[in-house]
């Protein structure tokens, strides 16, 4: 398909990756628009580095389009820049199409990659942090980024061109046959890019901000991530939606997230909402049934504060809040928005209790007393849902200013 590779304007580099129209799962995360496994050929005047590969099920596309580029003979590295297997899965390949080429990577990634393949024939150059490969005329130089996403995480930057090749961050599940953010309005692509980082980043904030002031002393012109489109034009407005991400800067918005059998928790769930709404707060109200997991995490990522509710069922939590909860306490570290629980029962009330647990192990920022109804909340139990809701409302204005006041210093 060589009407799909793509060069990067002005640049020794094409983009040989791979588009996955049809993923609407990845590993969990709902990816409404496809996604893309992007990889590049890099030409110096002397030696040719491929960087990074794509998922294992597109390896022929890869292989197909590196040819049309060049003699796989002549390429001299295939650089790892993350050990995922979406982007280190065809490097089996690569290897042996390329039979002179170095996999080049730090340590740790090529342990992984070890753990992962057989790599008793693969040729290595470790590379080190700030560690330069010579191209001829262009040079790669390689800035480890320990936890953007796992611990072996690295960026290159092609230096003469001011590429940074930014693995996952910076990146979007997007499928697409045009490959730049010119090609797209912004608001289509900070949807994307929202979602994707607070699917799979949201927990890496501070690694992430480490990382990026490492390279923000680089002139970078061009943001080329694993996935996604290729930043040109919006690097400053991306930029700063990071900074706003990885500080978790929220805005001025309350999200209620619950599930319910026969409508007793979403009615104390809406009397949340009015007070929520009553305090100043924008909010969002999210049936756990209706809602997958992808759009709260969304939703969370810049939320001021939030409540979680649940009929008890079977002496438990409704599973679809019990999923909630493990999938926010896996992104939500420190989980410091403010928080309140709330549900209805029957006779033991056991799912709020069992739900006020996951928040104790999260380290939750609770803010209200739980309030629990039995069948159907009484009059009171509607009072003191709008209270309640008040209150969360009040602490998530607050919350919203000490994490803006904090930017502002
Ligand atoms: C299948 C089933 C299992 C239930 N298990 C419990 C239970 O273990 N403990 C309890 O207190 N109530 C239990 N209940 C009662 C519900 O929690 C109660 O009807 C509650 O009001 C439901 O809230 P909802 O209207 O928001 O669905 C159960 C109800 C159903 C239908």
């Amino acid at each position: 398909m060589p009407e799909l590779l793509q060069k990067i304007p002005n640049a020794p580099v094409t983009w040989v990756g791979a588009v996955d129209w049809n993923v609407r799962n990845f590993h969990g995360y709902k990816t409404s628009l496809g996604s893309s496994y992007n990889a590049y050929i890099v030409e110096g005047s002397e030696k040719v580095a491929v960087i990074d590969s794509v998922k294992a099920p597109f390896s022929s596309e890869l292989m197909d389009k590196v040819k049309q580029v060049v003699d796989p003979a002549k390429v001299d590295y295939i650089v790892c820049n993350h050990a995922e297997p979406d982007h280190s899965g065809s490097i089996k390949d690569l290897v042996k199409l390329c039979p002179n080429a170095k996999v080049v990577t730090n340590n740790l990634c090529k342990k992984m990659l070890g753990m992962m393949n057989d790599t008793a024939e693969w040729q290595w150059q470790v590379v080190r942090d700030q560690d330069e490969l010579s191209l001829g005329d262009r040079t790669l130089k390689f800035i480890t980024s320990p936890m953007v996403h796992w611990p072996e995480s690295m960026y290159s930057y092609l230096v003469e061109d001011e590429i940074l090749f930014s693995m996952d961050s910076f990146g979007q599940h997007f499928a697409s046959s045009k490959r730049f953010d010119t090609d797209y309005e912004w608001p289509l692509l900070l949807r994307q890019m929202k979602e994707y980082y607070a699917n799979i980043l949201m927990l890496f904030g501070k690694t992430i901000q480490r990382a990026v002031k490492k390279v923000a002393g680089l002139p970078i012109k061009v943001v080329a991530p694993a996935h996604g489109l290729i930043l040109t034009d919006r690097i400053p407005d991306v930029l700063a939606k990071y900074d706003d991400w990885t500080h978790l800067r929220p805005e001025k918005k309350v999200v209620i997230l619950y599930d319910t059998m026969y409508d007793s928790t979403e009615r104390m769930a809406r009397e949340i909402y009015r007070g929520a709404a009553d305090a100043g707060c924008e909010v969002k109200l999210l049936r756990l049934r209706e809602n997958d997991l992808t759009k709260v995490a969304d939703e969370i990522l810049d939320a001021a504060g939030w409540a979680i509710g649940s009929a008890t069922l079977n002496e438990n939590m409704m599973p679809t809040v019990g999923a909630a909860m493990t999938y926010l306490k896996g992104l939500l570290d420190p989980a410091d928005k403010p928080v309140m629980s709330f549900g209805s029962h029957g006779w033991n009330g056991k799912g709020v209790d069992e739900l006020n647990k996951m928040l104790e192990a999260m380290k939750a920022n609770v803010v209200t007393e739980t309030i629990k109804s039995k069948f159907r909340p009484t009059p009171e139990d509607v009072e003191k849902c709008y209270q309640a809701g008040l209150e969360l409302g009040r602490k998530a204005l607050e919350h919203y200013e000490s994490k803006h006041t904090e930017a502002a210093e």
